[in-house]
Parts: structure tokens; C-alpha cells; sequence
């Protein structure tokens, strides 16, 4: 884009914009630049407006439609959404109507909605501080939610959406010699020993960040290494690394880890990642299915996957998407299976794994696998690990994890993990 906005809330409208018309995703978006015009705290801001935007867009729609006898076009529709949204969380009411007639009445198509933007939230300024906390919680759209209600039944994803609509706590995982770090930053030990915090602010500002004792993790996101418990100088392989959280995890046991993604701009962050902490690894930009650098001792396979165990980070993506693409991921993830297999040393462990919520990319991708593969098995010990409920295991010897599990301590990223072994 020639000249992305300038303001917080501007970005923010371009992003539901982007989204809701056009099905991108904000993290692609982000990383082509759309907010390199804004300072940091603005960039942070506008984030957060699209984000609580997209997880309040039903209630948002609702109060909306009470006062639109029909749909307006979708820019003006996100601008009206984008206030409501504010406006329901506190926010000033006086400052958000103008600052939305003001969005509106410079838009090169839509300008003439002006009025029509500053009576609905004139109106809409008065209900939605009292009645957002009444409206039915958002739910996700059909084409997600009736796979998940027949994998997991209804009530189960009546509490899914509930973590989704409250969004993702932070979370570190430290390097094992920043224990120093934790009264700094103030958080939570969660009982598989991911630090939780409670307050966001800048991550680039927390303490410990510039001297790279922690990187960004979910705590669901950690267990797949500690699953896999690389051992110093064992030779070990992520076969899709980057942003690299995971490449970090395993270097920092002091395994000797080579990470390959296919995506040489996604890689460049794993190098990032490795400077910042201090920590190597050979880093390969290459195709995981043409990988021939075997045998390794372990591989970690975080396949390429819907990422609908993300929801709760990336509210975007219920919008953006419709499943069409799953197929091909779920083909993807069982030829990546298949080619691992043969990077192994005898006896070595293959620890799969996808952020994805839906059983054809976790639990149906391992039975497959095990029956085309006879001799290998899941190795149920792998699993017994700190803070690992037993009542995550699953029948084929893999773990479940669901973002509606440790509600009462901010839940956890949808994963699916499994260490397999022949
Ligand atoms: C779920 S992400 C990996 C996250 C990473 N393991 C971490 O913990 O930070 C999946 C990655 O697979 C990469 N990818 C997709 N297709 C690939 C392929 N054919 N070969 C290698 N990497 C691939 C993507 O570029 C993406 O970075």
C-alpha cells in the first residue's frame, strides 16, 4: 500500500476493512507494512481497536442494527462498529463520535454517510456502556462451528468462544538461567512453567526483553519441546521453525537444532530471535518435504495448519477464512509426517504438532499415520510431563489441548501434540 494511515483508529479501520472485505489476515497485513507509519504505541493501539473490534463484531452488529434499517457499505459499517466497540469499552463518548465523523467525512467514497454515522452513534453512545455486558456472547460462524460442536459438543464450544471473546493473556517462556527475571515481570508460574502476565503494556519495554531472558509463547505452545525433551548435543530438527519459538525452546537444552521453514522472510525472524537470546542454531530456508539432512536424533514437525487453536490472539481469522484451504493443509501435514519419518535415526522421536482445534489436523492425523506406518507408535511416556493433565491424553496416545482448559487461570491456545516413535 502507497500510504497506509497515519492514526490508530484509521489503521484500525483499514484492518476490519482488509479483513472483513477482502479475507487477509492482520498478521500479513502487519508484516506488509500497514502500520510502519504509526509509532509504536499507536501501532499497538490500533492492533488492539481492530482486534476488539473483530471479538465484539456480533454483539457490535446487533446494537448497530437496531438503528440501521439496512446494511451500510462495509466502510462505513467498520467505522460505526469500531466506536461501538469503544464505546462499549468506556471510551469517551464525545471524542469517539467526532473522531468517526471525522474518518467518515474524509472518506473518498463514503463521505456523504457523515450524518447518517453521527446519528447512529449518538444513539448507540447511550446503550452500549449499559447493555454490551447483556448481549449473547459472540459465537464463531457456522463453517467453524458446527465441526468443533460435532468434535467437542456445544457446551464445550460455548466455553471456547467464551475464552475467545476474552482474549489471550501474555506469555514468556524464560531461558533457564532467567529465573532472576520473574519478580521483574511481575507474573504468573503457571504448572508447566510458562510465566503469565497479567498487564500487556509493550512487550519490546518489559524487562529482561533486550537481554533476551524470555521470548512470546504460549503456554500451549511450549509443550510440544517439552514433549519432546531435546538433550544437549542431540541432533535435532524443526522441520517448520519460523517465527522460531520453538527453535529457541530446543537450543536453549542445548540440543544441536537445525531449523528449516520455506518461508526465507518468516526465517529472517528466527535469526532475529536467536540474536536477541543469545542462542544457535543452522538456520535453512528449504521445502520440509525436500529436506534430505538426515538422520536426526528428533524431529519437531509444528505443521503448516488452520491455526483455529489461535483464535483467542488472532480474531481475525473466523472472518477472514471459510475452510476451503483445510484439505490441502491436512494433505500437506500427512506427506510432512510421511517425509520425517525417513529423516530419523532408529528409535528416534517424531513430535508432531498443529495449533488447530479441528481432530483431521491432531487426533485423525496420528490414527492415519500410525496405519499407514505398521511399527510405529505414540509414545504415551513422552507425555508425562509437569503440569500435563492426565485427562488431555487422548485414546490414540496424543494430547488435546483446547483454549478452554485453565479457565480460571486465562486459558491456553488450542495445540494437538504427539511424540511418535518406531
Ligand atoms: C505453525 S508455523 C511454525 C511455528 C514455529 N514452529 C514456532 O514455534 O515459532 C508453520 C510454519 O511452516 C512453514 N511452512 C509451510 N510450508 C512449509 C514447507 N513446505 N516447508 C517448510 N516450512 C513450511 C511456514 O512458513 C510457517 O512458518
Amino acid at each position: 500500500m502507497k500510504n497506509p494511515p497515519s492514526s490508530a483508529r484509521r489503521s484500525a479501520v483499514y484492518l476490519l476493512d482488509q479483513v472483513l472485505g477482502e479475507g487477509r489476515l492482520m498478521s500479513d497485513l502487519i508484516a506488509g507494512g500497514v502500520l510502519d507509519r504509526l509509532a509504536p504505541p499507536d501501532r499497538a493501539r490500533a492492533q488492539r481497536l481492530a482486534s476488539d473490534t473483530l471479538r465484539g463484531l456480533d454483539r457490535a452488529d446487533r446494537l448497530l442494527g437496531r438503528h440501521l434499517r439496512k446494511a451500510p457499505p462495509l466502510a462505513v459499517h467498520n467505522i460505526l462498529r469500531l466506536a461501538t466497540v469503544e464505546l462499549a469499552q468506556g471510551g469517551e463518548p464525545h471524542g469517539v463520535v467526532n473522531e468517526a465523523v471525522a474518518i467518515i467525512s474524509n472518506h473518498p467514497r463514503y463521505g456523504r454517510h457523515k450524518g447518517l454515522v453521527n446519528a447512529v452513534l449518538r444513539k448507540t453512545a447511550e446503550e452500549a456502556p449499559r447493555s454490551w455486558n447483556d448481549l449473547r456472547l459472540p459465537r464463531l460462524p457456522k463453517w467453524l462451528r458446527d465441526p468443533l460442536v460435532e468434535a467437542w459438543g456445544g457446551a464445550a464450544v460455548g466455553q471456547m468462544e467464551k475464552a475467545h471473546f476474552a482474549g489471550a493473556p501474555l506469555d514468556l517462556t524464560l531461558k533457564s538461567d532467567a529465573e532472576d527475571c520473574i519478580k521483574d515481570l511481575n507474573g504468573t508460574l503457571l504448572p508447566t512453567g510458562t510465566l503469565r502476565l497479567g498487564d500487556q503494556g509493550q512487550v519490546s519495554a518489559l524487562p529482561g526483553f533486550a537481554e533476551g531472558a524470555w521470548w512470546v509463547q504460549d503456554a500451549a505452545a511450549a509443550l510440544p519441546v517439552k514433549v519432546l525433551a531435546p538433550q544437549p548435543g542431540e541432533r535435532v530438527l524443526d522441520l517448520c521453525a519460523a517465527p522460531g519459538g520453538k527453535t529457541l525452546q530446543m537450543a536453549a537444552a542445548g540440543a544441536d537444532v537445525t531449523a528449516l521453514d520455506l518461508s526465507d522472510k518468516r526465517m529472517a525472524r528466527v535469526l532475529e530471535n536467536l540474536t536477541r537470546t543469545g542462542l544457535s542454531a543452522k538456520c535453512v530456508v528449504g521445502d520440509a518435504l525436500e529436506h534430505e539432512g538426515g538422520p536426526y536424533d528428533a524431529i519437531l514437525l509444528d505443521a503448516p495448519c488452520s491455526a483455529t487453536g489461535t483464535i483467542r490472539r488472532h480474531p481475525d481469522l473466523p472472518h477472514a477464512k471459510d475452510g476451503s484451504e483445510f484439505g490441502a493443509l491436512i494433505e500437506l501435514q500427512a506427506a510432512m509426517i510421511d517425509h520425517a519419518l525417513t529423516l530419523l535415526k532408529p528409535g528416534g522421536r517424531l513430535v508432531f504438532c498443529t495449533c488447530s482445534l479441528l481432530p483431521d489436523e491432531g487426533e485423525c492425523q496420528v490414527d492415519e499415520a500410525l496405519a499407514r506406518h505398521p511399527g510405529l507408535v505414540t509414545d504415551r511416556d513422552a507425555l508425562e510431563r509437569p503440569g500435563i493433565d492426565p485427562t488431555w491424553i487422548t485414546p490414540e496416545g496424543g494430547l488435546r489441548l483446547r483454549p478452554d482448559y485453565w479457565p480460571d487461570l486465562g486459558g491456553m491456545d488450542g495445540f494437538y501434540i504427539a511424540c511418535l516413535r518406531r
